[in-house]
């Protein structure tokens, strides 16, 4: 099986082209070839395949690196487009589909840009974290999430080596929690906790959240707001019709492997 490795600011992917159809994944050999150790490491896997959805050619297939499935993944869309566009698959702007529904990506220079649909705020909640509790705002971007916003020093001391507690009413199938640092009026930078990843370098969706978040508690709808992410730098915007989120995203290597002889982790 051919895979080609990318990341989008530290968010690592493993991308498997199975147009065809003969791949066949299971929630154990996508945890197998995202372990770091055993495997090829990886947040996550990109599957491409066709699109049932006519509007677009290509279905992104998003696997957690737990084997779990997700809606949406804005780093993995992005790394996704910059595939497609790289191998010739697709030109500069890239219609997809996901199971959090169409996405369109436009792929500039060293930059890839996507559309990331309206959010939706849910309201308040918190998590929890070692007893204590950090009030937050749920916001869907397709998949859920909680946007705390707390001090420098909470951020960097915060334990995220295990899934904060959170509400299992509003969140029954998990939650990622990004914890969000205000740096100027549109400037944040966040950490984040992936539902299905554990800690990661960056997390798209999480950051198109933490941008909405901040400019709704500043009493605004519209505008953009840089993110800072322990992998680099991202870019969101919100706009009167959608949500935007811009970044690099690049490929690493290509590589082949046997999956029926992939090491599992004992
Ligand atoms: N862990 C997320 C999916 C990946 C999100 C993240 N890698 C991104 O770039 O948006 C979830 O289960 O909803």
């Amino acid at each position: 099986m051919k895979f080609t490795k990318g990341h989008g600011t530290g968010n690592d992917f493993v991308i498997i082209e199975d147009l065809e159809g003969t791949v066949e994944l299971t929630p154990a050999l996508v945890a197998a070839l995202c372990d770091r150790r055993f495997g090829i490491g990886g947040d996550g896997v990109l599957r491409v395949q066709p699109s049932a959805d006519p509007a677009a050619v290509y279905f992104m297939d998003y696997w957690n690196s737990d084997g779990s499935l997700s809606e949406m993944c804005g780093n993995g869309v992005r790394v996704f487009a910059r595939y497609l566009h790289t191998t010739g698959l697709a030109g500069d702007e890239i219609p997809l589909s996901t199971r959090g529904g169409l996405r369109t990506a436009y792929v500039e220079g060293d930059l890839v840009r996507v559309d990331m649909a309206p959010p939706a705020l849910l309201g308040d909640s918190a998590a929890v974290i070692d007893g204590v509790s950090y009030p937050g705002l749920a916001i869907s971007m397709g998949n859920p999430h909680l946007v705390c916003d707390v001090p420098a020093e909470v951020a960097e001391a915060v334990d995220l080596s295990r899934a904060p507690e959170t509400d299992p009413v509003l969140f029954p199938a998990g939650v990622n929690v990004e914890f969000s640092v205000k740096l100027a009026e549109n400037h944040r930078r966040m950490r984040v906790y992936e539902r299905g990843s554990g800690e990661t370098m960056s997390c798209g969706t999480g950051a198109t959240a933490v941008g909405v978040a901040a400019l709704h508690t500043s009493g605004r709808d519209t505008g953009t707001v840089t993110v800072d992410v322990p992998g680099g730098r991202l870019e969101v915007t919100r706009d009167a019709r959608t949500s935007w989120l811009a970044g690099p995203a690049v490929l690493t290597f290509t590589g082949e492997l046997d999956p029926t002889t992939l090491a599992r982790r004992p």
